[in-house]
């Protein structure tokens, strides 16, 4: 099996935490990792947290691979013009946002390039990297952006996905502002969508006959054009193309009583108008047990259920449970891809 490759995302956040708190109790997880960040920041959290961790870093990822080394293998891939410190814990800085958004980079071009079978990410502080340059809202669209061919048509090519043992939820939009949802929801951006989750839930998830349930925008599903027509106009028309083409998916449905127990149990994956519709759902019933994975990528890309945590970063109050749920279903997927 190729490596995966973990980024461990915003240095003064969680990120390091999670990394060295999940090594220390699941060395065997990290046999086919390989973290993609400067040594340095490793080291001094690890220090800070006095857990003491046998760490490597590497010039190149394939000195990285070669390496028969017991401990954290890091490759560090920024140059030295980047600047990478200092890392105050708890604290964010312009300082390391470039290096974060190199290290981002520079796996996803490793996974395009088949060096990686896929990468893992810790969680980033948007806010800081928008501030520094970065013109995405999050690791979805930018490594979207970077997998794209230049002669892409459909309207869309990839999905955000929150993944429990007990619910998936799939986002027909991501991160903007809620004005703007209605406007951005299309039919054909709707089937587009439908066509990924059920593609990647037979592919990746290994599902042979996924049944999906489709959120209504509005109140009720729209209660029948009364409290909005995106229903009648968008959805409905796009679930019925999709069944057309053997997808088993509903018409729209109330999102209130779209998460209850039976649908949770009926349905592989729920998929949702807009960011919150879905995650308030998930977030409230498996937060540190979900994994967010983007369909849709020409590799594999899971990732933690939580943001940065800075009020945490350093504590023992630190979760590292979601973290190992993203490698062992990076890892599922991958042993899965190359079988
Ligand atoms: N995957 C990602 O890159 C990702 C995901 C979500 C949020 N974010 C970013 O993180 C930053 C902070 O976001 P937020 O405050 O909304 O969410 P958050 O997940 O960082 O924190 C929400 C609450 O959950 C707690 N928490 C989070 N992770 C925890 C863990 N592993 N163990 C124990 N407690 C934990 C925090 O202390 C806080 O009380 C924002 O910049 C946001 O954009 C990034
Ligand atoms: N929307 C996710 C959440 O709230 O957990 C998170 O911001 C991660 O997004 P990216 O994976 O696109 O960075």
């Amino acid at each position: 099996m190729k490596p995966l490759l973990l980024t461990l995302g915003e240095p003064g956040g969680i990120g390091p935490d999670c990394i060295i708190r999940a090594y220390k109790n699941r060395p065997e997880l990290f046999d086919h990792i390989i973290i993609v960040t400067p040594g340095l920041w490793m080291e001094q959290r690890a220090t800070q947290i006095d857990i003491p961790t046998v760490i490597f870093e590497f010039s190149t990822l394939n000195s990285a691979i070669q390496a028969k080394a017991t401990g954290l293998r890091c490759w560090n891939p920024v140059p030295s013009h980047i600047a990478t410190g200092p890392v105050v814990m708890g604290k964010t800085s312009q300082m390391t946002a470039m290096a974060v958004i190199c290290c981002i980079q520079t796996a996803a071009e490793s996974c395009l390039a088949r060096h990686a079978a896929g990468m893992i990410t810790g969680p980033i502080e948007k806010a800081v990297l928008r501030s520094a340059g970065f013109n995405f809202p999050g690791h979805t669209e930018f490594l979207a952006h970077l997998s794209r061919q230049p002669q892409a048509e459909a309207e869309t090519d990839f999905v955000m996905m929150l993944a429990s043992a007990s619910l998936r939820v799939a986002l027909l939009t991501t991160h903007l502002a809620i004005k703007h949802v209605p406007e951005t929801i299309s039919m054909q951006a709707t089937i587009d969508c439908i066509r990924i989750v059920q593609r990647d839930l037979i592919h990746r998830f290994g599902i042979p006959k996924p049944r999906l349930a489709l959120c209504g925008l509005n109140p009720h599903a729209g209660e029948q054009g009364h409290f909005g027509r995106e229903e009648i106009e968008i959805l409905m028309p796009a679930a019925e193309s999709a069944r057309l083409d053997g997808i088993d998916v509903t018409d729209p449905l109330p999102a209130d009583t779209a998460f209850s127990a039976t649908n949770r149990h009926n349905f592989d994956a729920i998929i949702c108008c807009y960011h919150d519709q879905a995650l308030i759902p998930i977030k409230a019933i498996s937060f540190g047990e979900s994994v967010n994975v983007t369909l849709g990528l020409p590799f594999i890309r899971t990732s933690v259920d939580h943001g940065t945590a800075l009020d945490l970063a350093g504590s023992e109050d630190v979760s590292y449970s979601s973290l190992v749920e993203a490698i062992e279903m990076a890892i599922t997927m991958a042993q899965k891809a190359s079988s």
